[in-house]
């Protein structure tokens, strides 16, 4: 595994849904133990290209490096299979199975992980760390529907670590939360991420979330109407996350993402 290259490489990324075109000439990198926060309209593809990169989608051009291009040990993946064995994905819904308990369901993943089912010893003993991690050690014998919407959430969080991903991938995984739990999860997925040393792309509506935990915050966008969408921006606000308190600094880093999703044919972007 290379240590110096980016962890995953997107180049000239493109997909259609038949003959609409969702988004082209996408080229973005995630680093080792990077988060990155993906934002952008309703509907301008952030959910395409999050199953695309995590290999739950083929694009219709373009391929996702994994594990750096320059390291001979390295692999070129154009098999989505390939690259959802290394990824985890949390959605916005904690898709949990109402008949199996809280650890049968933050063990579900471990048997789909694209290598041998687990052993059981193995498997329990992942299933326990990683329900221990979100704090739910006590609840792992209740079923899902005894669950508030946040530990279902954190069950499902569990359910990603389990499979020791190199990246989690999460789509809008706490727009359904309250702030006061949104952003203990917030601090959840930084602490986790930083134990396992895995990176995460976060798709977010929440540009405030995005500026509070992201390393890099990208923005997706058309930049003309009848246009496919691309990365027409990126930010870094610097710091260490969890970042408590807006600062000027963030403010006009606010102001000027909300300023190019008003507006994004005015895009600066440059070609990686
Ligand atoms: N299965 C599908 N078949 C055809 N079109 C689809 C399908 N899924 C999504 N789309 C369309 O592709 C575009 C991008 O959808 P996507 O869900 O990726 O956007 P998004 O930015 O994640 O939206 P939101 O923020 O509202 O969740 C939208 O125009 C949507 O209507």
């Amino acid at each position: 595994m290379s240590s110096t290259g980016p962890l995953l490489a997107a180049r000239g990324l493109a997909f259609a849904y038949g003959r609409q075109p969702v988004f082209a000439t996408v080229d973005l990198t995630i680093a080792r133990r990077e988060i990155v926060c993906l934002i952008g309209a309703s509907g301008c593809g952030k959910s395409t290209l999050l199953r695309v990169l995590a290999g739950l989608a083929e694009p219709s051009a373009g391929d996702v490096v994994v594990d750096g291009a320059d390291d001979p040990g390295g692999q070129r993946m154009p098999s989505g299979q390939s690259r959802a064995a290394k990824a985890s994905v949390v959605f916005q819904s904690p898709a949990l199975l109402p008949w199996l308990t809280v650890a049968e369901n933050a063990g579900f993943g471990l048997d789909f992980a694209c290598r041998p089912p687990a052993a059981k010893a193995l498997r329990a003993e992942r299933v326990a760390r990683s329900l221990a991690q979100v704090g739910l050690a006590e609840h792992a014998d209740k079923k899902p529907l005894a669950l508030s919407g946040g530990m279902a959430q954190r069950v499902a969080l569990a359910r990603a670590l389990a499979r020791a991903p190199e990246i989690i991938y999460l789509d809008e995984p706490f727009s359904a939360l309250d702030a006061i739990t949104r952003e203990s999860m917030q601090d959840l997925l930084l602490e986790l991420a930083q134990h396992h040393q895995s990176a995460a792309l976060l798709v977010t509506h929440d540009i405030d979330e995005a500026l509070r935990i992201g390393d890099r915050v990208l923005l997706l966008a058309r930049p003309q109407a009848e246009q496919p969408a691309r990365i027409v921006g990126e930010w870094r606000p610097g710091g260490a996350a969890p970042r408590k308190h807006r600062s000027s600094a963030l403010n006009a880093m606010r102001e000027e993402i909300l300023n190019t999703l008003s507006d994004p044919s005015a895009t600066w972007y440059p070609a990686l």
